[in-house]
């Protein structure tokens, strides 16, 4: 079901986001190579309490978030709380929804204002590929078991004959989905196919956010909610992300083969998202408690919504189906947007997105409405760059993506925003933003 959502606490107050922050975003095995999340968010938190001067005894939550999990500090949020100069009493806890994580530890904050728990809060995710858990094979993990469990000699010996060399190799976390073991790539390879997305268009879907970002990061706008990084005790510096491509050519993407499908495919690493570290975070206050506070709010929620499809066929559309539920909560048409930002998983993703966005069809069939969602603008669009070069650790990206349209809202003198996002399990995120 689907009404209109009125996101005001009893007292009248809106849900106001003051601030939002990230670490630079860095490839998988450079820049933050060995750097754990929980590290990175840690990072991110600490420093986004320092820059904006708040007291931390004020921050009564903090919601967190990662999609590769460390099983020794499975509580990320907790981890944080007590990494950083936080009240040790301050609630924290976690949440993962994939690549939609901080959209969710965003509203979890968003809902403990509404209903009257808490004034200040901090949300955000934060993702390793570098460092993670690597595990061993299920019949390893058996044997070992039955090893301790072993009571002579010869139960051992005959446990310890029964392995073989690829049951003793280490199994590295999968980008797959877990029920049906295809990996996100080979869902994107499906998308391409079934929306017939062809290799061109996704390569100058890349070409177009590598250079968008290049010339975003070249313009300076990104100093204010990019924090430079000095990971301790690691002897590095980082001062801004270093997946996009400087100097993006077009001819270079043709030039790659296929990742997913070597045979028929389409989808390369150049029109995917890399495997990225980093974090993001955001600073929610209750309206009248930032304003009491001193702050500049930088914007407000005006509705959200989350969608779920099934996982076998061209799961990662959720833009498509989490933005009419969340336009429909905010009493908003597509067109009443002045910015879209969609997170690029793949280019073949995000361009099946924008084709069902403006599909009479799929609104029919699938979203049950007469209309369409609507033609996307591409003058409104991921004006900055996306995912593919910004890159995607996982948790971190919904975060990113709000603070990034707050801001470039806040700079063209305010508007509305749409921020939306696919995500593993079938899943889909909207919010929309704005910006007085
Ligand atoms: C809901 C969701 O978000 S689902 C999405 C979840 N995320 C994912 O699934 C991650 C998907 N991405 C991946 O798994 C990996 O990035 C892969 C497998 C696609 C590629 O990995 P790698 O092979 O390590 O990529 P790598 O960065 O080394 O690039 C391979 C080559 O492409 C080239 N390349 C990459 N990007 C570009 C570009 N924009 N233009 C030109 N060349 C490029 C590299 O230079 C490299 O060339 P080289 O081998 O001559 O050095």
């Amino acid at each position: 079901m689907t009404s209109m959502q009125s996101l005001k606490t009893a007292g009248g107050d809106r849900v106001a986001i003051v601030a939002g922050l990230r670490t630079p975003f860095a490839k998988q095995a450079t820049a933050f190579h060995g750097v754990p999340a929980v590290d990175l968010g840690k990072m991110v938190v600490n420093e986004l309490i320092a820059k904006h001067d708040l007291d931390p005894a004020l921050i009564e939550q903090l919601v967190f978030g990662q999609v590769v999990q460390m099983p020794e500090a499975p509580n990320i949020a907790r981890e944080i709380v007590l990494g950083t100069q936080m009240n040790v009493s301050t609630d924290a806890y976690s949440v993962s929804r994939a690549c939609a994580t901080s959209f969710q530890s965003t509203v979890n904050v968003a809902e403990s204002i509404l209903l009257g728990n808490i004034d200040v809060g901090i949300a955000g995710g934060a993702d390793s590929t570098s460092v993670t858990p690597i595990g061993v094979s299920k019949k390893f993990a058996r044997t070992l078991l039955d090893l301790s469990k072993a009571k002579t000699f010869s139960q051992r010996m005959k446990l310890i004959s029964s392995l073989k060399f690829k049951d003793i190799l280490p199994v590295p976390p999968a980008v797959a989905e877990y029920s049906t073991g295809l990996s996100m790539g080979q869902t994107a390879e499906q998308m391409a196919k079934t929306h017939q997305i062809s290799r061109q268009a996704q390569d100058e879907l890349a070409h177009r956010s590598h250079t968008l970002a290049a010339k975003t990061w070249a313009s300076g706008v990104l100093g204010d909610e990019v924090m430079t990084a000095h990971p301790e005790p690691f002897d590095r510096f980082i001062d801004k992300d270093n997946c996009f491509r400087e100097n993006s050519e077009l001819a270079g993407y043709a030039r790659l083969r296929p990742v997913f499908d070597r045979k028929h495919g389409s989808v390369t690493a150049a029109n995917s998202t890399p495997l990225t570290d980093g974090a993001a975070a955001v600073l929610l206050m209750r309206e009248s408690r930032a304003k009491e506070l001193g702050y500049n709010i930088l914007g407000y929620i005006r509705s959200y919504a989350f969608s779920a499809i099934d996982v076998w066929e061209d799961m990662l559309m959720g833009p498509s189906y989490a933005t009419p539920m969340a336009l429909k909560r905010a009493g908003l048409n597509l067109s009443d947007l002045d910015l879209i930002e969609m997170h690029e998983a793949f280019a073949a993703q995000a361009l099946a997105n924008i084709k069902m966005f403006a599909s009479t069809k799929f609104a029919r069939e699938k979203l049950g409405q007469d209309k369409a969602i609507g033609d996307i603008d591409m003058d409104k669009f991921n004006v900055l760059g996306g995912s593919l070069a910004y890159g995607h650790p996982f948790a971190a990206t919904g975060a990113r993506l709000i603070t990034q349209t707050l801001n470039e809202l806040k700079r063209r003198g305010g508007g509305l925003g749409l921020t939306t996002a696919c995500a593993a399990g079938g899943l889909g995120a909207a919010m929309i933003l704005e910006v007085e």
